[in-house]
């Protein structure tokens, strides 16, 4: 019997998502027969410890996952569950992606203080996020909204709503379903109004590239049906140089293409790149078969409206 130690973060979500899985890798090993138990580790990342700045401004690019993966490679943990859109497109060479398992929710959710909704929220209301992304919807969809700053994680988040004065909070969709909190959520945001962060509602399990008997229970764990339009996703930000705290958003899904020859599943992809205040949001969507084509077609298009200005500008 092997014990698979898995690193997590400390924070309330990242151990409830950790346990989730280890449930989920525990139920496969019966059912195949595999010889393996899990114990959680907890890490303390630098993200975790710059709770109280802008994380874009400290230029956050795997702030939460530099320590899980330094531990990976010394040997003190052998996987890590991470929100994929907290993990960076290219891992370090000794490491891979072994699953990414059946997304939830992907859609960004509004939790409000009196219970409106987007359209119901009053004029100038002032609204908490620390993504871009978010932001530059949101301002694009309601200009008369005063965007304000809020860090921390989920938990103290939604304890800054009733603090610190916030008419509604944005907040993931998946992050709260998987605490058990969606009852909070006043309502969902349609992804036409704001498109998701790259790979989110999504897990992906890391773990050692020479770990081949882990990596066969990963496999089993695996959901082509979400890694495929993911690495999409994934793709067009790598091309567009990437982080999570640049205003990039995209979101993939399977769509049934009628041909000559019958049907057929393709995915769709739509990427968004906007600037912070929300005076220009560009939007390109493509369909096709090959994900990492898709996500190259997708940048391109972008590239030529003027997506890489934004960024630059974006970056300073
Ligand atoms: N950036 C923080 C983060 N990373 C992953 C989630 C939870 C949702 C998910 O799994 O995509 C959150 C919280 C949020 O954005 O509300």
């Amino acid at each position: 019997m092997r014990t698979i130690v898995v690193g997590s973060r400390q924070s309330a979500l990242a151990l409830t998502q950790t346990g989730h899985v280890i449930d989920d890798l525990k139920n496969l090993c019966k059912q195949h027969g595999l010889p393996f138990d899990f114990e959680i580790k907890k890490i303390v990342t630098k993200g975790d410890q710059i709770l109280d700045v802008t994380l874009s401004k400290v230029g956050g690019k795997g702030l939460f996952v530099k320590e899980i993966e330094q531990a990976m490679m010394n040997g003190e943990i052998d996987m890590a569950v991470h929100s994929m859109k907290d993990m960076p497109s290219v891992l370090p060479e000794p490491l891979t992606t072994g699953a990414v398992p059946r997304r939830k929710d992907p859609r960004d959710a509004l939790i409000s203080r009196t219970g409106s909704s987007l359209d119901e929220l009053p004029q100038g209301a002032k609204v908490g996020t620390s993504s871009l992304r978010r932001a530059s919807q949101l301002k694009a969809y309601r200009p008369d909204f005063q965007i304000e700053w809020i860090r921390g994680n989920i938990d103290s988040r939604l304890r800054k709503l009733e603090t610190e004065g916030f008419d509604a909070i944005i907040l993931a969709a998946a992050g709260l379903s998987r605490m058990g909190w969606e009852d909070r959520i006043t309502a969902y945001l349609s992804p036409d109004t704001c498109l998701p962060a790259v790979g989110q509602g999504a897990l992906g399990i890391e773990c050692r590239k020479d770990d081949k008997e882990l990596l066969h229970l990963l496999s089993l764990y695996n959901d082509l049906e979400t890694a495929l339009p993911v690495a999409a996703e994934r793709k067009f930000l790598n091309v567009l140089n990437g982080g999570c705290q640049v205003p990039i958003g995209a979101y993939a899904t399977w769509v049934t293409h009628q041909g000559e020859d019958g049907h057929k599943q393709l995915i769709e992809l739509t990427g968004m790149v906007g600037t912070p205040d929300g005076s220009t949001v560009l939007k390109e969507t493509v369909i096709g078969s090959d994900p990492e084509r898709l996500g190259e077609e997708v940048a391109e298009r972008l590239i030529r409206k003027g997506a890489e200005k934004i960024l630059a500008d974006v970056r300073g």
